[in-house]
This record gives structure tokens, C-alpha cells and sequence, in this order.
């Protein structure tokens, strides 16, 4: 199956676009006027350049309000239509896009709109192009693709053909029940996005917020199967109108896009992939910071003990119970300060693991880091995060755990359990492709998402789960442009007392995040807590929430570099990440940000 990508979906020069098409796999492209009026280049170097890049223009798009109009109107849409016809034989394009009119001298006259169609695809014929007409959901007259179909149909015109395209069908709720109906040869083509589920004019939803399949809410394999059930063999094509991706850079965005139309073609059957092996539990998180020693003291007041280090380089392991945690202070990565770069994935089979990460499109790592080291199989998340396969169960096998050297220091015993979630804040424009990412790559199940007030502005939150829970991780973006680099990472610590671990962390001088008095207040108001215990989170700033399973508990250490720890508890199957806390929190560590200026 041929892919392809529509211009518009890509920012940038027209040139960059292309370049950007190629190199992330596309077979072809749809060129959008609007991007070829733009260029500089004429319509013979388009060509060539796209020969070069080994892109088929499959489309030419679009050309508007033609049909069902008055004579004297339509012999002047043909006059136009003929110079892009003559412009399309000069690209080497043989296929035009014809959106169903939206103009207010459109009458509501299906014959006259197969007639007119009929004489457009007449002339088109003469320059070798065929006609695609789709229904625009927010057409004049024709929203429907049945509706374009049947005049489609009638004009029984060789060279007009329909374009199927997955936003206009499914935004509108139409079934898909009619497409068996369009002989395959009558579907000249098909253009697919996908949208999250709004409540907002069609018009507007459709040329901002569309997305790639699979970030979305529509079931956009279920309608490419029907059309693949009629015969139709053109291209599958993304054509995406969307903000953000307007403003991200094109090559990220080109892949992003390819990823996703790998996993519609796996789900299709039509592209097999290897995998999904999905990861049953967090090895480690490993954080590089120019200076262990605020690192260490936190560490340590949480209660980890430093247990090895790594026999060929500056990396600590500190451990307590199942919670594993590299501290890194190699000189490659001082620059950027204290962050979370890297996370260990346990992994039934790391190797199938990588192979479907690397089809899918992601950045595979050296497996050794240098001589000596256990090979590990490793790639780069969409935000640059390092992720390991480690071999879990498989005593065989050299783990990452053999690299270190012991310090004969037993794991710290204050609570804490395993690593609870990790939360990720992913660069603004990557958001969907990150959620995509952890769910197609890794195999995850990606949850809701949910907005967060922050003080200076909104953050989305989006968490990415395994079966069972043993892997969790917040996927978290401003939800406008930001300087990335003053949001957090955190690592989430799981306890099943939160009240002593917090209690312990502060014995051990770790000052915990402030929280002010107003949230223990409105905590009173809203809960029924017994004797004290409102007392106890107030003394120890520890938050509260529940859900329909569970109460949730838990509080935040001050932020190192862009880290910050938590400690949770989770009681009765709470499955939220305490969300209707966060304001307070990140209005906390404003505050503490605003006093000591860090
Ligand atoms: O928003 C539009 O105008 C527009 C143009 C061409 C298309 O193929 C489409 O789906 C929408
Ligand atoms: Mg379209």
C-alpha cells in the first residue's frame, strides 16, 4: 500500500516539506496550492525535486466552488480550471481535488452539478487529469460523501472520480455503511485524519485541531477497511490541518505521521511489524546532573542508599526496595542540568522490543555504551528520554546490573516500594506524537487526558499505562508555546504509608514541598477525614484526593534542576494520578521558585 502526505500537513517552505516527506518513507505527496503559490520554484523543479526525493505528486489540491453554479459563473470556473490543468501537466500531477462548493451562488441542483462536474472531467481529460470530488462536511449543498457519490454516479463520467476523506465522514457521524456502495475504480482517492472528539463548528474543528490516526477519536482503521473492501488501491494519505503541527518542525512532524500509518497498516493486516512486547515494570530512572550533591541529599532523605556504581563510569545507583535510581554525572550531559534522561524498561523480550521500535520509526542507540558494558537494547522517545529494554526474568541474559560494582551497602528500607509512575513533560508540539509513541512502540494503554490550571498558564496531562499498573508514565505539555526547559520531571515513589515516609523524609532534614492552608481548609469541606488527619497532611504537606476505586495520598520534595520527587499511596485501586491537586502543587513551586529564585 502506497502512503502518502498532504503539504499542508507539514510546515515550512515547500521545499522543506518535500524534503521532509522523503526522508521520513512517504511514497508520495499532495501538493497544496497554497504551498506551490508560495515557492519560488517553478512547476518543472517541483517535478524534478520530487523525482529526485522519489515522491509521487499523487494530488493536486484544491479547487473550490465549481459546481451547480449559473452558466455565465461556470464557464468562468472552467477558465480556471484549464490554467491548473496545463499547471498540473507541468508538475506531472494526475489528479485534482474538487471540494464540494461552499458558495453562496451554489444552488441546490444535484443534476446540474453532475452536468457541470461532467464538462470539468471533460476538460480535464483533455490534459490527461482526472477529477476527485469530495464533500466538504461544511459544504453548501453537498456534505455528504453519499450525497457527492450519487452525483459522482450520475455525471458516469470516466474521469471524475470521489475522494473519500476520514474527517469530512466521521466528524459528521455519517455511517460508513454507504461506502460498500463506490465501485473502487470511483474512488480516485482517500485522505485520512483523525480528531480528538469536540463539541465545536465542523469548519473550525477540522482546520485546526485534526491529527494523525491514532491520536484521535475516530475509528479511522474501521472506515479504511470499508474502503479497502470496495477495491480501492491508491495511496493512503494523510492530509492534517492543524496548529501545531503548522509551527513544529517538518521532519519530526513527517515522522510522527509515517509512525502513525505504520500502526493503521498493522492494524489493517496489511504491514506486519515485530511486537508489541510490552514492558512489565520500571528497571530504573536514571538522572544526569552536573552535581550529585543535592541529588544525594534528597536521595538520601527519602531513604535510598547508594548501593553500586558503575564499574566504567560516574553513575551511582541508589536503591530502595524496587525503586532503582541512576544518578549520572558524566561530563556529556552537564550542560543541560539535572533532568531525567533515561528510563529502564523491563522487558520479557528486549530485543523484539527494539526491532518494533525501530520499524516504527524511532532512533535506535548504540547497544554499548563503551567496552566492557552489558549490550542493552535502547532508543530515543520522540522527546529525546533514553529507554532501555532490560531483560526481566531472564537470569541468562548479562543485565544492566552486572556493569555496577557493589558498595556493600544494603537498599535503603523507609517505605518506599517501587517507582509509582514517572512523569514526562513532553516539548510542546509533541504531545500526540508522544501519547502515540508510548502506545504503538511500547504497548501501552494511553489513558484520557486532562487540563491542568497552572498559575502562568494550562498544562495537559496525559498518563500511559501497562497492564496492571507496573508501568505508568505522565506525559505532560503546556498546552501553548512555552520555554520547555522551566517545566518539571518527577519520579513518583510508591509507599503504603505515606504518613510515616513523609514524617521520615523530614526527620532526615528533606524539606517537603509548602502547601498552603487554604487547600487543608477546602480539604475539610469536602471530605468527612477522621480525628486528625487533616492535622497530619497540614503538618506534612500531604495532599488528598479519591476516586470512584480509591484515595490517594501524597506529597513533593523540592525540585532539583527540573526534578522533583513524590511520594504516593494508592489504597483501594485508586487509578488517578491526583490531578485535582496539581494546581495547588504547581502554584507551590512557583511560590518556592519566586523565593529562591531557582
Ligand atoms: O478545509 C478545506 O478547505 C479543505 C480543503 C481540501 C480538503 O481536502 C479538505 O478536506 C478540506
Ligand atoms: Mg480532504
Amino acid at each position: 500500500m502506497r502512503t502518502s502526505i498532504a503539504t499542508v500537513s507539514l510546515s515550512g517552505s515547500l521545499t522543506e516539506k518535500l524534503d521532509a516527506a522523503a526522508r521520513a518513507g512517504f511514497d508520495g505527496v499532495e501538493i497544496f496550492e497554497n504551498d506551490l503559490l508560495a515557492s519560488p520554484l517553478t512547476p518543472e523543479d517541483v517535478r524534478a525535486r520530487c523525482a529526485d526525493l522519489g515522491l509521487r505528486i499523487d494530488l493536486y489540491q484544491p479547487m473550490r466552488d465549481i459546481e451547480a453554479v449559473p452558466e455565465a459563473e461556470f464557464a468562468r470556473n472552467l477558465r480556471r480550471a484549464r490554467h491548473k490543468f496545463e499547471l498540473m501537466r507541468r508538475l506531472g500531477a494526475d489528479t485534482v481535488l474538487v471540494c464540494s462548493s461552499v458558495s453562496p451562488q451554489a444552488v441546490d441542483d444535484d443534476a446540474l452539478a453532475a452536468e457541470q462536474l461532467s464538462r470539468l472531467a471533460d476538460a480535464a481529460r483533455e490534459s490527461g487529469v482526472r477529477v476527485a470530488y469530495e464533500a466538504l462536511a461544511w459544504g453548501r449543498h453537498v456534505s455528504t460523501y453519499d450525497h457527492a457519490w450519487r452525483i459522482v454516479e450520475a455525471a458516469g463520467h470516466p474521469a471524475l472520480g470521489t475522494c473519500l476523506d476520514s474527517f469530512h465522514i466521521l466528524s459528521r457521524g455519517t455511517g460508513t455503511d454507504g461506502i460498500a456502495d463506490i465501485p473502487g475504480e470511483k474512488i480516485f482517492f482517500l485522505q485520512l485524519a483523525d480528531a480528538p472528539l469536540l463539541a465545536m463548528d465542523v469548519l473550525q474543528w477540522s482546520r485546526h485541531y485534526r491529527c494523525f490516526p491514532g491520536q484521535g477519536g475516530f475509528d479511522v482503521a474501521g472506515l479504511v477497511r470499508r474502503v479497502l473492501a470496495t477495491g480501492y488501491d491508491g495511496p493512503l494519505s494523510l492530509e492534517v490541518f492543524n496548529d501545531v503541527f503548522r509551527q513544529a518542525e517538518a521532519g519530526p512532524t513527517a515522522v510522527d505521521a509515517r509512525r502513525s500509518l505504520l500502526l493503521l497498516q498493522e492494524e489493517l493486516g496489511e504491514v506486519p511489524l515485530p511486537g508489541p512486547v510490552v514492558p512489565t515494570g520500571v528497571a530504573f530512572a536514571e538522572l544526569v546532573t552536573p552535581d550529585a550533591e543535592p541529588l544525594a541529599a534528597l536521595l538520601g532523605a527519602l531513604g535510598f542508599t547508594r548501593t553500586a556504581r558503575h564499574r566504567g563510569k560516574p553513575v551511582a545507583l541508589w536503591e530502595q526496595g524496587d525503586a532503582r535510581i541512576l544518578v549520572n554525572t558524566g561530563p556529556a550531559v552537564r550542560r543541560d542540568g539535572t533532568r531525567l534522561a533515561a528510563i529502564g524498561l523491563e522487558s520479557p523480550d528486549p530485543a523484539t522490543a527494539a526491532r518494533r521500535a525501530e520499524a516504527l520509526l524511532a532512533p535506535v542507540l548504540p547497544r554499548r555504551r563503551s567496552p566492557g558494558d552489558a549490550p542493552l537494547d535502547a532508543v530515543a522517545a520522540p522527546d529525546g528520554t533514553e529507554l532501555f529494554f532490560c531483560a526481566a526474568g531472564r537470569p541468562e541474559r548479562p543485565g544492566w546490573r552486572a556493569d555496577f560494582e557493589d558498595t556493600g551497602r544494603p537498599p535503603g528500607q523507609a517505605g518506599v516500594q517501587c517507582i509509582d509512575h514517572l512523569a514526562l513533560t513532553q516539548p510542546w508540539h509533541h504531545f500526540d506524537e508522544a501519547a502515540l509513541f508510548h502506545r504503538g512502540v511500547l504497548g501501552l494503554h494511553a489513558q484520557g487526558s486532562v487540563d491542568v490550571a497552572d498559575p502562568y498558564g494550562l498544562l495537559r496531562s496525559r498518563a500511559v499505562t501497562s497492564p496492571g499498573g507496573s508501568v505508568r508514565i505522565a506525559l505532560t505539555v503546556g498546552a501553548a508555546p512555552t520555554d520547555d526547559t522551566v517545566h518539571a520531571q518527577h519520579i513518583a515513589l510508591a509507599t503504603d504509608d505515606v504518613v510515616a515516609a513523609a514524617r521520615r523524609f523530614r526527620d532526615a532534614g528533606g524539606s517537603p514541598l509548602p502547601v498552603p492552608a487554604n487547600y487543608y481548609d477546602d480539604l475539610a469541606a469536602r471530605f468527612e477525614l477522621a480525628d486528625g488527619e487533616l492535622e497530619t497532611y497540614r503538618d506534612l504537606g500531604i495532599l488528598y484526593d479519591r476516586d470512584a476505586h480509591g484515595v490517594f495520598r501524597h506529597c513533593y520534595t523540592r525540585t532539583v534542576g527540573r526534578v522533583f520527587f513524590e511520594l504516593v499511596q494508592r489504597d483501594g485501586g485508586y487509578r488517578g494520578y491526583g490531578a485535582a491537586n496539581a494546581p495547588v502543587r504547581l502554584a507551590a513551586q512557583h511560590a518556592v521558585r519566586a523565593l529562591t529564585g531557582g
